[in-house]
Formats: C-alpha cells, structure tokens, sequence
C-alpha cells in the first residue's frame, strides 16, 4: 500500500499499535475496492475510535523509494461471546478476538503476516489458542495451521472459530458456564391452562342439576368471576369443545429440530 508522502513521517516504528484515540481522516469518496469481495471497509479509523480495538500497522520504510510502503494490517479486539465448549455446554466468555488481518496481495507469502501476528501475539502476552477468529478466511485458517499448528477448531454456531486447547488453558475465571435453559416442561403453555378449565367445566353438571353450593359461588368453573352477590348461576351447559391440537403437543415424539440434532451430530464428531 503505498501513499504519495514519506510513511516514515507519520510511522517512525516498523510496527505501531494504533488504538481508540486515533484522528479519523477525511472520507474517502467514489467508488473503492476491497479485500475478500467486501463492499465496505471493515477497518476505519472512526470504527477504531467506537470500538476501542487495536490495530497493528507494519510498515517496510525501505520501498516505494525510500518513502516506505504500508505492508498491511491486524485488528484485534476483546469481545464477549457466547461460545460450546467441546462437550457442547455455553460458555461466555471475552476472549481477545482477530477481526481483521490483511498483507497486501503483492506481499502476501513473504513472511509479513508471520512478523505482524508474531508481534502482536508478544505485545500481549497471549498464545494464539487463546484467541478467537471472527470469519478467518481459507488463506488465514491455512496461515493459522502452518505456523501456530491450530487445525482442529471446537465447532461454534457464531462466525467465531476457537481452536483445542482454547477451554483447557484458561482460568476457570475467565469463562463463565451459562446456566442452561429451563426445560420447556415447567412453563405451562397458556392452550393448556385453558384447557384444564374447560375439563373442570366438563365435570361440572350444569345447573340445576349441580349440588347446591353456596349461592354465591358459581359451578361454571373454578375460574369463573362469578363471585360477585346476586350473580346468577350459569345456566348454559357445557358444550363439548373440539380443541385443535396444541402448539408443541408432540414434544415426545420430537425433541429437538433437525437443525439442532445436525449440529449435535456434527459436535460429537
Ligand atoms: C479474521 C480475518 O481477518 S479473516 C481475513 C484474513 N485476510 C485475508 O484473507 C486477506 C488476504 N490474505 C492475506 O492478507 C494474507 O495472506 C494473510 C494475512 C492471511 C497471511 O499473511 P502472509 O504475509 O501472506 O502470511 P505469511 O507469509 O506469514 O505466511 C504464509 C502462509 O500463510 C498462508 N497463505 C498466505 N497466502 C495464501 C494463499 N494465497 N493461499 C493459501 N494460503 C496462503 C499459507 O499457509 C502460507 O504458507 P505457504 O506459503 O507455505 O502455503
């Protein structure tokens, strides 16, 4: 990436580490290219400043005549995310994240992207298989596998890509289990509520066949509103009500979708 003023002004270090308190620049205007058929950035310096990421620049202050080129770039970020663990249990946990890495094309496979992670990885302190990968590419996922070894991902149902090891070597601190959902069973669905009113109706004989309660009371129902002094009791009888199957009525046959039982399968592979 080269610019038409000396890099070497603006970036005395091979590496700097830009971060929130950038000045965004001018917007750029027309009609741009990008990497990996994006149809916008997604690294700018207004972005930078909202989201508090951090972006390493390599610079190489040789070419371009001596005025330096830009070799390219890696953003990182910490973000909280939801992730399955190898078991499949939810994990929260905000682990630092790669949101974008790019070495210009005509410098890809020289080494550059090896120098920039490396750096990163030491400015840190971390091993890459504490990271997460937002999206990473078949050009990175290969980057990845080459020169940290990190091939056997722990399938996730987000975009984000978390490699073996990443649940083993970390503080029991710094994930937090989510508690599991409560089974469906113990909320009574509204239909089926509504239908132990009617069964109570169906008991019920309808008056004046009825034993004689109170007078105040009414027999329709348990649940009537009829408490009130004075009210008459229900005179019409139970008519027999056809009750159209209720929603999730065939849970025991099916537990779970077939999107679920795919993922479970593909988990346990
Ligand atoms: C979370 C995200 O940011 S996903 C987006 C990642 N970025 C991209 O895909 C943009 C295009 N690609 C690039 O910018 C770069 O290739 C990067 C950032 C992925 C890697 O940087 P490089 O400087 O090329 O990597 P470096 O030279 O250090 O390592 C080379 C290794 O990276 C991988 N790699 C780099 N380019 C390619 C490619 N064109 N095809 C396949 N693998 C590649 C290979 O494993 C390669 O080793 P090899 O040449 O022995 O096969």
């Amino acid at each position: 990436m080269e610019f038409p003023f000396d890099i070497n002004h603006l970036f005395s270090e091979r590496v700097t580490v830009l971060d929130q308190n950038l000045a965004a620049g001018r917007k750029s205007v027309g009609r741009e290219k990008f990497a990996q058929q994006l149809t916008a950035p997604i690294t700018s310096a207004s972005k930078l400043q909202s989201n508090r990421h951090q972006l390493y620049l390599l610079k190489d202050g040789e070419r371009n005549g001596g005025r330096g080129v830009i070799v390219g770039f890696l953003k990182v970020g910490y973000k909280k995310l939801f992730l399955l663990d190898q078991r499949g249990a939810h994990i929260e946990a905000e682990p630092l994240c790669v949101l974008d890495f790019y070495i210009a094309d005509n410098l890809q496979r020289h080494g550059y992207g090896l120098e920039l992670f490396d750096f990163m990885l030491q400015h840190k302190h971390l091993e890459p298989v504490l990271m997460a990968y937002d999206r990473p590419s078949p050009k990175f996922l290969s980057f990845l596998s080459k020169h940290y070894c990190l091939t056997e991902s722990v399938p996730q149902v987000n975009n984000f890509v978390v490699f073996d090891g990443f649940f083993l070597n970390r503080s029991a601190a710094q994930l937090r289990k989510v508690p599991p959902k409560k089974p469906d069973g113990e909320i009574k669905p509204y239909s089926l509520m509504e239908r132990e009113v009617v069964r109570q109706e169906q008991k019920a004989l309808p008056w004046p066949f009825a034993p004689h309660l109170s007078p105040h009371r009414s027999v329709s129902s348990p649940c009537s509103r009829s408490l009130s002094v004075g009210s008459s009791p229900s005179r019409a009888p139970p008519h027999p009500v056809h009750l159209p199957p209720a929603p999730g009525g065939n849970r025991g046959q099916n537990p779970q979708s077939p999107h679920i039982d795919s993922c479970r399968a593909r988990r346990t592979r």
